[in-house]
């Protein structure tokens, strides 16, 4: 079976790509000025993601669901703002001490 841990940098290295290459999809739309600028477009998101995750969380309800929702949207920023995915590991292995 896979190793799924690799997940999360997959994913990176495809919005990398929907950023740098854009095509017609969420992602790359998401990421690119249009009537809203792309960042305000990501931000609204993951705002909306925060309320919808804590709406979950209380209602025990979609918890799974809602917190990948917004783990997705949080990377889609930071792709957007061109932080590199190594980074967010180390700041992660510099917590653990
Ligand atoms: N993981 C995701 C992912 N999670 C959520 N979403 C999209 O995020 C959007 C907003 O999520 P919502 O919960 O608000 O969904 P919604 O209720 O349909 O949207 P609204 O009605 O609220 O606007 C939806 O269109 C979802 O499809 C995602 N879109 C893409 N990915 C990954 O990103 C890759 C690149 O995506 P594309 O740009 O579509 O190729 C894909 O291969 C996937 O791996």
């Amino acid at each position: 079976m896979k190793n799924k841990d690799s997940i999360i940098r997959e994913l990176y290295q495809v919005l990398e790509e929907r950023r740098d290459n854009p095509i017609d999809s969420y992602t790359s739309n998401i990421m690119k000025d249009s009537d809203k600028k792309a960042e305000d477009k990501i931000l609204e998101k993951v705002g909306e993601e925060s309320a919808e995750l804590i709406i979950a969380s209380k209602n025990d309800e979609n918890l799974v669901y809602e917190a990948t929702d917004l783990i997705f949207h949080a990377l889609l920023l930071l792709v957007y703002k061109g932080v590199e995915i190594d980074d967010i590991f180390d700041e992660f292995e510099r917590r653990r001490g």
